[in-house]
């Protein structure tokens, strides 16, 4: 295969989980935007992430400017990359990758909304392509700075951080559920976060900052909305904290290039 697929990465803002007897009803409710992307290449007999050896098997060379295991949804990426390469770039491979992340227990709703497309992705019912819901709501014309705070394994955060994710998801997914738009979206994944514990350390006066719309942390990442023209300072004012991208928001889908 001479083609490259072109995967967006997904950080969800809030979320509540559903668990059920099957892999393909279990997932998660919520909202979250897209970002991107990863290039996969197809070639050669293993798995790789950014030059990291994951597994033998299907050839998928995966380059991404996000790292793996922060909460960008680089798992729900490679079990999209290795699916596609196994059954073509159709819905069967997108239920295969939300099975394999249901599994491995590295995800819930990233594979429903990364095959979704779109900017804002909110899934109204949980589950694989074709079994749970979700729509997806334009985003305005902002630059999105990412910043990599931590490693953290997701099935572990899942554990614990259980209860809180449980009571602040649900409050958040019916708060913006009352008035689905981009800005409440922003507000409830704010509060979310700072429910949760993720936004601790000062990320939280981050908002102040000039040009700052919104804010939110979600496992080891911070994205901070930002106005075009302030994109510059505020990258400069967070890189004590980590890794930082930068991002447009934007419409984005898999698709091959
Ligand atoms: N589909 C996969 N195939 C092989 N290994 C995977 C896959 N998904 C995740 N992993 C492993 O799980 C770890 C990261 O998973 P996770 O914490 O869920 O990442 P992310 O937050 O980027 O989605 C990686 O270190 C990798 O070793
Ligand atoms: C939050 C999470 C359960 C995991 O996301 P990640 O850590 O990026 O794999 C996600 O899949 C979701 O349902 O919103």
């Amino acid at each position: 295969m001479n083609r490259r697929l072109f995967i967006p990465h997904h950080v969800t803002g809030f979320w509540t989980p559903v668990y059920s007897e099957s892999e393909l009803t279990t997932g998660s409710i919520g909202a979250g935007i897209l970002l991107g992307g990863a290039l996969a290449f197809y070639h050669g007999d293993y798995v790789s992430y950014n030059g990291a050896m994951l597994e033998v098997g299907v050839g998928a060379r995966i380059a991404s400017p996000f790292p793996l295991g922060y909460g960008y949804a680089g798992s729900a990426v490679v079990s999209i990359a290795k699916a596609v390469a196994e059954a073509g770039l159709g819905r069967e491979a997108f239920v295969k990758a939300h099975v394999e992340e249901v599994l491995r227990g590295t995800g819930l709703g990233d594979v429903l909304a990364i095959y979704t497309g779109g900017c804002l992705v909110v899934r109204t019912r949980p589950g694989a392509p074709g079994v749970g819901e979700a729509f997806s709501l334009p985003c305005p014309g902002l630059i999105v700075v990412a910043v990599d705070l931590r490693r953290e394994d997701t099935s572990e955060m899942l554990k614990m951080r259980r209860d809180a994710i449980l009571e602040a998801g649900s409050e958040a997914v019916r708060g913006f559920m009352r008035n689905p738009s981009f800005e409440s979206f922003l507000e409830h994944a704010y509060l979310f976060s700072k429910r949760v514990g993720f936004l601790s350390g000062g990320l939280a006066d981050l908002r102040r900052l000039p040009g700052v719309v919104g804010l939110y942390a979600k496992k080891g990442v911070l994205l901070i909305f930002v106005e075009r023209d302030k994109a510059r300072d505020v990258t400069e004012a967070v890189r004590g904290f980590g890794g930082v991208h930068l991002a447009a928001l934007g419409e984005l889908r898999v698709t091959w290039i």
